[in-house]
């Protein structure tokens, strides 16, 4: 459980980052943070593990709040992990075994532990095929779940994912959020930034909308991906479904519901 009260962080230069964010991962199981480019996803998502600290408010984790000393970091990178939009900054070694591995056998774990993690979390991304191979021959959509598979092996219960579709094409695309999907059943907690409107609304069930660093709105994904005031004035567009429901004069749900019977 993952929590923010009125969170602020500056850049050195001046620049606002983010401005009083309140923020829980009690409101939905798929989280979607949206906002045009520069409205503070990425500020907040270093927020949310520790990597930037705020100049004032709260970072409430399990409870307890953040203090940035070692031990309450330490609690806090072992349950929040990010998915960075670039694999290829994510990916450490060559081979793709010994980078799932590196999670768990920085943890200590048992030689038995780390295998049968590191195999487990590479069965739940399909990504067991190509285990021994280079990373250097790897495609972008293959990199990409290798990266996922070693934030997994870390056994975290929150996942931040950074424009998680970004680079794949359809069929991969589709992989990915039946896997987003597949890890929300599983109890994580998925929070994901996105300008795809579409997947979005497809896959979140609670949206926090930003805006030159302030969360301007937040609601379940029907509220505020059908508010075409705000999306519009945050130079973000209504996702098609919705579009195309309002042309036909029709809501998104029966709109949804008439494409799932046909
Ligand atoms: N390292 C930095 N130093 C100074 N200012 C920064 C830095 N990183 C981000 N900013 C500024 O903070 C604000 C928020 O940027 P941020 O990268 O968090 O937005 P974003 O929503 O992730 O954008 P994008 O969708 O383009 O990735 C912007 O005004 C940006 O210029």
């Amino acid at each position: 459980m993952l929590e923010c009260k009125k969170l602020s962080f500056k850049y050195n230069d001046g620049a606002v980052g983010i401005t009083a964010i309140d923020f829980s991962t009690h409101k939905g199981n798929i989280i979607g943070v949206i906002g045009s480019n520069g409205a503070g996803k990425s500020t907040f998502f270093k927020c949310l593990l520790g990597l930037l600290k705020p100049q004032s408010g709260e970072l409430v984790h399990n409870g307890e709040t953040v203090d940035y000393s070692k031990k309450s970091l330490r609690s806090l990178r072992q349950s929040v992990n990010l998915v960075l939009q670039d694999p290829e900054r994510q990916i450490f070694y060559s081979n793709v075994y010994d980078d799932v591995a590196m999670g768990p056998k920085n943890l200590k774990l048992s030689e038995e532990e780390i295998a049968h993690r590191t195999m487990t979390c590479l069965k739940e991304v399909q990504a067991d095929s190509f285990m021994d191979r280079p990373v250097q021959y790897l495609s972008f959509g293959q990199k990409k779940r290798v990266s996922i598979a070693g934030v997994l092996a870390l056994s975290c219960d929150v996942i931040l994912l950074d424009e998680p579709e970004t680079g794949l094409d359809p069929v991969m695309r589709s992989d990915m959020l039946k896997l987003i999907q597949k890890l929300s059943t599983q109890g994580k907690k998925i929070i994901l930034s996105s300008h795809n409107m579409d997947m979005i609304y497809h896959i979140c069930d609670y949206v926090y909308l930003m805006h030159q660093g302030s969360m301007i709105a937040s609601g379940p994904v029907e509220t505020i991906m059908t508010n075409e005031a705000k999306l519009q004035a945050t130079r973000l567009e209504l996702p098609l479904l919705v579009k195309v429901a309002k042309t036909m004069g029709t809501s998104p749900e029966a709109l949804k519901k008439t494409i799932v019977e046909t």
